[in-house]
């Protein structure tokens, strides 16, 4: 099972060590074949030892230039960062990555050996049309995007739940990674309002292998309930 936390614009250089630093501590006994991985904001990438990977919640499709703002390949090489978060909906709708922008990020840090997780997930008037138009949206987030990709991990993550505190149902879940997992043989997480109280229902979903977590990861001893639910 994978355990992703993504801090998004939460958490400090301080507060991220004080995190990992407790988390350390409690994954001692973490399950062998569990992995964590953690997606703390930017300014607290670095060199963390411990059994979890760091990963950049977002970065350039370049090794370095004139993109104000960004960060790329060099600012992520200095930390030893190779795990990379794509298409999250937050960068779709809100900073307003198209898929073109967002297929190039994959092509890129492809090319240059980055796990990646991958975000897909539809807003809730697109759910309200039923399971086929749902598909039919999710599979064209794919677009430019190598499902063959050895080290690529997807997270489907359905908008109307995220930050909401309701997840999807577990038919819901259940239905969409089922019809998902018709079209790639990789790793599907699920996201959206995953924490303690329904961790141990969504995990035990067939189809479900891990699960991508905001607001509950934010503390770490939410965090480390659900790793060890
Ligand atoms: O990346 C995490 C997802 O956006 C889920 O966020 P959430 O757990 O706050 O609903």
């Amino acid at each position: 099972m994978i355990f992703a936390a993504n801090f998004k614009m939460n958490h400090t250089r301080a507060s991220t060590k004080a995190y990992l630093d407790a988390l350390n501590q409690k994954l001692a006994s973490k399950r062998s074949e569990d992995r964590v991985f953690i997606f703390p904001p930017s300014t607290a990438l670095d060199h963390y030892d411990g059994d979890f990977t760091i990963g950049a919640q977002n970065a350039y499709p370049e090794k370095n230039g004139a993109f104000t703002g960004e960060i790329g390949l060099d600012q992520l090489d200095e930390f030893g960062i190779k795990t990379i978060l794509i298409g999250h909906s937050e960068r779709r709708d809100i900073l307003g990555e198209d898929q073109a922008l967002i297929a190039q990020k994959f092509s890129y840090f492809k090319s240059k050996g980055f796990e990646i997780i991958y975000c897909i997930g539809e807003a809730l008037e697109v759910r309200e049309e039923g399971e086929d138009t749902v598909m039919v949206h999710l599979l064209s987030q794919f677009k430019g995007i190598d499902l063959a990709y050895e080290k690529l991990i997807i997270a489907y993550e359905p908008i109307w739940a995220i930050g909401t505190g309701r997840s999807a149902k577990v038919e819901e879940i259940a239905s969409t990674h089922s019809t998902l997992k018709k079209h790639f043989d990789r790793p599907l997480l699920y996201g959206g309002s995953v924490k303690p109280a329904n961790i141990k229902e969504i995990t035990a979903i067939e189809g479900v292998d891990g699960v991508l977590v905001g607001s509950a990861s934010l503390e770490v001893e939410s965090f480390t309930e659900m790793i060890f639910c």
